[in-house]
């Protein structure tokens, strides 16, 4: 099973990595949240902008600047780049081109080095976005949200196999459970996947009843796990410090790894 490493961290591989996502709303909030985490004596392994909350989205220029100013404050750690729309559980109603235009510019600024595409991104605008991050070095999230519900397992592997198959370096899936029956739908989906597949993958189950796939989920298969510092920006979202405290019952305390991922690279 392989591992997809950035900026020296090691994706699919030991216990599950830790993002956290940067919601403010201007360029001072996020470097100053930014410095907050790089602060933290057990901060997150990856950092996710989610670029959807940010007051200037229309502002190319803008955008880039600010994720500019983050990566710089983050030091080594990956920088996820995220614009989720409002059809996928985000804070924009963004038009597809705009979409295209910002996550582009970001790619070719070498402004991260991850970005999240939607998987519901129209053709050719999604395939294009996908080799322009290839060709800059940037690894691709292919990402999918179900806010009402969760489909059966048929149709998550199908989504996680279309990830893939479009490039995806990290296929990503969150889903709504109804009932634990929805949930070990999930946890199966993405062990099997796992198995079959050569890169690694994320998935999450909102809300209270998927709360467990947050702590747990590293043992099925899942190579991240989404916590919040200051306000969450997902339901069922766990604090970073209580998460650090269950992936070490789950996985074993990793403190020393840690250090050694960030505490290199920014020597
Ligand atoms: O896709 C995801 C996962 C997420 O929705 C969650 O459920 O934790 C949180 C988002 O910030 C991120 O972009």
């Amino acid at each position: 099973m392989a591992t997809l490493t950035v900026q020296g961290v090691p994706l699919g591989e030991g216990r599950p990595k830790v993002v956290v996502p940067l919601t403010a709303r201007g360029p001072a909030d996020l470097v100053a949240a930014a410095e907050h985490l790089a602060g933290l004596d057990r901060g997150p392994d990856l950092v996710e902008w989610r670029a959807d909350h940010f007051d200037r989205l229309d502002d190319v220029a803008a955008v880039v600047a600010a994720a500019r100013s983050i990566g710089a404050v983050l030091g080594g750690t990956p920088l996820l780049f995220t614009i989720r729309t409002a059809a996928e559980g985000g804070a924009t109603e963004i038009d597809g081109d705009h979409y295209l235009t910002v996550n582009s510019a970001v790619v070719e600024a070498g402004a991260a080095h991850l970005l999240d595409v939607e998987l519901r991104t129209a053709e050719p605008g999604r395939r294009d976005l996908v080799s322009a991050a290839h060709a800059r070095g940037v690894a691709v999230v292919v990402s999918s949200h179900d806010f009402e519900g969760t489909p059966d397992r048929a149709t998550l592997l199908d989504r996680l196999r279309r990830m893939r198959d479009l490039g995806a370096d990290l296929p990503k899936i969150a889903v709504m459970p109804r009932s634990p029956a929805d949930l070990l739908n999930l946890l199966d989906v993405t062990w099997t996947f796992r198995q079959e597949s050569e890169r690694p993958l994320v998935t999450m189950a909102m809300g209270a009843t998927g709360v467990v796939s947050r702590l747990a989920g590293g043992v099925f298969g899942s190579a991240c796990t989404f916590a919040f510092v200051g306000a969450a920006s997902a339901p069922g979202q766990v604090p970073l410090a209580e998460l650090h405290q269950v992936l070490d019952v789950v996985h074993g305390d990793d403190r020393t790894d840690h250090a050694e991922h960030h505490g290199a690279e920014r020597a």
